[in-house]
């Protein structure tokens, strides 16, 4: 989507100035975010950010302290069976219905649409074909979150709130859901809102990623984009004729290069230029915003 129609559009999510708080503790400090239609999004941060208050306050379970929320035109606050039916969620699980059938729940759900999926369609599109007629508590944890991203989109859902979808699938799995959430993106126009932990995940899905570090937004932009910002200096390392490995951060890296080489008798020996990562960036952001979190205390532990 051009930056053009970005403007002309009216964002699926509008969010300006943000707050929340639990009783006297401060969650959410001022956010603000424009997500676009057919945007898969991805809200990154570490444990305890804000990214669930954030979303359940999008989802309408959660009321703000303050400030604007539009999603798919409505205050949340204020949505209704018409509304909601246009959002699809896909929560961290489902713990009701167990002993219900995977083909039946689904059945089950259809009847809560006005324009549902076709539960065979949709067990081929998540790949449970062959668990149709399973119990449900029977599935392995995998099938279960295929199963739980089924009931998310059963209603041809406009938005889709997916509250960190792959944890505890296997590579595979992980493969066949990024696809998936691509499809619904790409072929049918979803907007995809998506929490994650996971750098590698929101950087393969999203076209934009939100980095949401206590209860701010630090950096929003595309993957490429938010890797050139923050960290925006390259590393170059080098051995230099002493045999010591010396290394140095500059924005130039090809002048450093240069001296280097016309500093040399001949090649640079083990000559390496890192550009900054995704990574880099969200652990810059992590590291300097909130060094206090449970994220660093584990960090520290485990360097310890
Ligand atoms: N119902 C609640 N009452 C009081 N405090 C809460 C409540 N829910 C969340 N919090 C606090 O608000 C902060 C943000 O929590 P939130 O669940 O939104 O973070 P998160 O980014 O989703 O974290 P995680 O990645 O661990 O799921 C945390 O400090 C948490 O302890």
């Amino acid at each position: 989507m051009t930056q053009h129609e970005h403007t002309a559009a009216r964002p699926v999510i509008r969010i300006r100035d943000l707050t929340m708080a639990y009783g006297d503790v401060d969650v959410l400090h001022g956010v603000d975010l424009d997500i676009h239609r057919g945007e898969v999004f991805a809200l990154l941060g570490p444990n305890g950010a804000g990214k669930t208050t954030t979303v359940e306050i999008l989802e309408g379970f959660r009321q703000r302290s303050s400030g604007e929320v539009t999603v798919l035109g409505a205050d949340p606050e204020r949505g209704d069976d018409a509304w909601r039916g246009r959002i699809g969620l896909v929560l961290q699980s489902w713990r009701d219905h167990p002993r219900w059938r995977v083909a039946e729940l689904l059945a089950h759900f259809t009847t809560y649409y006005p324009n549902p999926r076709d539960p065979d369609e949709l067990l081929a599109l998540v790949g449970l074909t062959e668990q149709a007629g399973q119990q449900v508590n029977r599935l392995s944890g995998g099938q279960r979150r295929r199963l739980d991203v089924a009931l998310g989109i059963v209603g041809r859902p406009e938005l889709l709130f997916l509250d960190e979808p792959t944890t505890g699938f296997d590579p595979e799995a992980r493969r066949e859901f990024h696809l998936l959430v691509e499809r619904l993106a790409r072929d049918e126009g979803v907007t995809v809102l998506l929490t994650t932990h996971d750098l590698v995940e929101a950087e393969r899905l999203a076209d934009r990623i939100a980095m949401l570090v206590g209860g701010r937004i630090r950096a929003c932009g595309t993957p490429s984009e938010l890797a050139r910002g923050a960290a925006a200096q390259a590393e170059v390392r080098w051995t230099a004729d002493d045999g010591t490995s010396r290394r140095e951060r500059t924005e130039d890296p090809s002048q450093l290069v240069w001296e280097l080489h016309r500093a040399a008798d001949g090649p640079i020996a083990d000559l390496e230029v890192r550009r900054p990562t995704l990574e880099d960036t969200y652990l810059h952001m992590v590291h300097r915003e909130s060094d206090d979190t449970d994220e660093a205390v584990d960090r520290k532990a485990q360097a310890a």
